[in-house]
């Protein structure tokens, strides 16, 4: 895994209330104290953010805010990870997984089950 994301996994994981995380000093820790739904929004918001900024990019040929969107993306799917107990690492294991497979072979395999 890229070193920025375990040490940004670790960061947040520290700021799970039950590892000392102060709402009033840390947005992690904040968002932790506000419950599922505040990060589930969040996520939800910078998916719609995501889209906006490529159809932007689209049309302007200027695709700088695309990579500030996707970042805020992923940043907000680690706190997603963390708040289950899941990693990055586990996520680039599935991706690893998949390697090589066919998303076309992988959908025809499930259609004949
Ligand atoms: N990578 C990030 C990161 N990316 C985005 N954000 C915050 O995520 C929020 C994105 O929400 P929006 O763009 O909708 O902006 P907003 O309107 O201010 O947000 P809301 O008020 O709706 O929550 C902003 O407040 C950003 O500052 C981040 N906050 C923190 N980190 C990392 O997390 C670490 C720990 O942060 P703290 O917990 O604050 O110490 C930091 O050192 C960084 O490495």
């Amino acid at each position: 895994m890229s070193t920025t994301l375990a040490r940004l996994a670790q960061t947040i994981e520290s700021r799970k209330l039950e590892n000392g995380g102060d709402p009033a000093t840390s947005y992690v820790a904040k968002l932790f104290s506000k419950g599922d739904d505040a990060i589930l929004k969040k996520i939800g918001e910078e998916a719609v953010e995501t889209v906006m900024a490529a159809k932007d990019a689209r049309v302007s040929g200027e695709s700088a805010a695309l990579v500030y969107e996707v970042a805020d993306l992923w940043f907000h799917s680690m706190v997603l990870l963390a708040r289950f107990d899941l990693t990055p690492q586990q996520v680039i294991d599935e991706l690893a997984r998949r390697e090589g497979l066919s998303g076309l072979d992988e959908k025809a395999s499930r259609k004949a089950d």
